[in-house]
């Protein structure tokens, strides 16, 4: 049986739990504020710890700083009312299992929720996280932030809260949201998206609240709008930031009260319709530049979550190649070098723009090859790859009878602190082929040195550099030199 603490400043919360947990043969110690919490975790062993996210002396999430600090295996609940939502949502990201709203009117859930817990049950919702996102079409990789934001989502999903995803254009932001509705209770009803910034002010507004007949010129019959159709559903409203103001206006009402009016008519309507909103760019600047409404965005992203660039999640570019490749029914492969110059490229179109470049080059390569080689790759990646280790390979080239030698390590240095500084996510292998290659170059540099010295007596010259003959031709790139002499 497991050791659980309560901290809540209301008597009644620590005697609910007492009751509720004692009765299945756990042991409860019940606390009322920061103090009590301090000295209780250093008396027991505890599984599990109930947390107010409000309370006299300190808050919830400092307690499960500290509890995560000083009992890391103890799992967590965090306890809030509306208007501290946001604050549990935060506490998951600091490792809090799951926070819960208070009062409490669902027993049934709550007692699951602990069963889970205390069980082997969040192993097997993470299996099960997978796998949805598995069957979805949904790839995760092995990317941290990708990880950490694919369980919050997980998380938050069952959870009745508006949710804000931001990310560059073609991250994913629709893949996730679609997500979120399938782990969510509302995955049996519909999931209607829709663009904000791809339709008039006037068409938008009736396609989310509806129209009556006669609305205006063309309503020849009253139409439903999502708001209607999602009811008990999902909403995504892609590119929320494209909204007028007067949209935002009435999107404001919905969320706050769930009430609408159709255009054109006077009934207040009801809708309980998660909406998931999605933008681009970013809201809280729109918002500094009035192009906003703040309010609106407070009431969106009770949980934000935003998506990795693909670019700092490149280490999964392979995954997302392959699985590209099986969506698209081809056997082909792509080449060692082809998938390096892919990871060298900065995808401004993120996931959709791979799509693209993996359908364009299997639609080149089908019939010609098995292989996908950088010569199958559109012209935009090579040059963003040269543009950057051009002037290296250029000096190089330019000097094959006598490197100049000065030159050649100011634009290797310049080179490798451009990846370093760049970009946190370097290919590895890449830049210690450039390690390869200063030794190399330094090498033929010595040797032709020596070599005009001496004009041109090998012998000599190989003295000179304390290296046998055969290094010497060797360094000289000539045939039949054995490299390891
Ligand atoms: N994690 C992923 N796994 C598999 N496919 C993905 C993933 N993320 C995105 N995609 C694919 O990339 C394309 C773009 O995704 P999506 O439309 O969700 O991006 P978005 O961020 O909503 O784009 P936009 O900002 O243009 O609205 C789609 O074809 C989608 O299937």
């Amino acid at each position: 049986m497991a050791n659980i603490v309560v901290i809540d400043d209301e008597r009644e919360v620590g005697t609910f739990f007492l009751h509720l947990l004692e009765g299945k043969g756990h042991h409860v110690k019940l606390g009322l504020n920061g103090k009590d919490f301090s000295r209780l975790i250093k008396e027991h062993p505890f599984d599990l710890a109930f947390i107010d996210v409000k309370l006299p002396d300190t808050n919830g999430l400092d307690l499960l700083k500290q509890l995560k600090s000083e009992l890391p295996s103890c799992k967590a609940i965090i306890m809030t009312g509306y208007s501290t939502v946001k604050t549990a949502v935060e506490a998951i990201k600091y490792g809090a299992s799951d926070y819960i709203e208070k009062p409490f009117d669902d027993i049934n859930e709550l007692e699951r929720l602990i069963e889970g817990l205390l069980g082997s049950g969040s192993t097997s919702s993470q299996n099960d996280m997978y796998k949805l996102a598995e069957t979805l079409g949904f790839i995760v990789g092995k990317n941290k932030e990708m990880n950490d934001l694919i369980k919050l989502a997980y998380k938050i999903a069952k959870k009745n809260v508006n949710v804000l995803i931001e990310g560059e254009t073609g991250t994913g932001k629709e893949v996730l949201a679609h997500f979120i509705h399938h782990a969510s209770m509302r995955y049996e009803q519909p999931f209607i998206g829709i663009n904000c910034g791809a339709v008039s002010e006037t068409l938008l507004e009736s396609e989310l609240f509806g129209h009556e007949k006669g609305a205006f010129t063309g309503a020849v019959k009253e139409k439903k709008g999502i708001f209607e159709i999602a009811n008990r559903g999902t909403l995504f409203l892609d590119e929320i930031g494209e909204a007028s103001l007067a949209i935002q206006v009435k999107l404001l009402r919905v969320l706050e009260t769930g009430e609408y009016i159709r255009v054109g008519g006077e009934t207040i309507r009801r809708t309980n319709t998660r909406v998931i909103a999605a933008s681009h760019v970013n809201l809280a600047q729109a918002v500094a530049e009035k192009r906003f409404r703040e309010d609106l965005l407070y009431r969106l992203d009770v949980v934000k979550l935003t998506l990795p660039p693909l670019r700092e999640r490149i280490e999964d570019l392979p995954l997302f190649i392959e699985y590209f490749l099986k969506k698209l029914n081809s056997n082909l492969s792509f080449s060692d070098d082809a998938i390096l110059q892919m990871k060298q490229y900065h995808w401004p179109g993120n996931m959709r723009e791979l799509f693209n470049v993996v359908k364009r080059a299997v639609t080149l390569a089908e019939g010609e090859t098995t292989i996908i080689t950088p010569d199958f790759l559109p012209e935009k990646l090579k040059t963003e790859r040269t543009s950057l280790s051009q002037k290296l390979f250029s000096v190089r080239k330019n000097t094959e009878d006598g490197i100049d030698l000065e030159r050649y390590l100011y634009e290797w240095t310049s080179y490798i602190l451009s990846l370093w500084k760049e970009n946190e996510k370097v290919d590895l292998e890449h830049v210690l082929s450039f390690v390869k290659d200063l030794e190399k170059q330094i090498g033929r540099a010595f040797v032709m040195k020596t070599l005009r010295e001496t004009i041109g007596n090998r012998k000599e010259a190989a003295e000179r550099l304390n290296i046998t003959i055969r290094k010497l031709r060797y360094l000289l790139k000539e045939k039949g030199a054995d490299p390891k002499v």
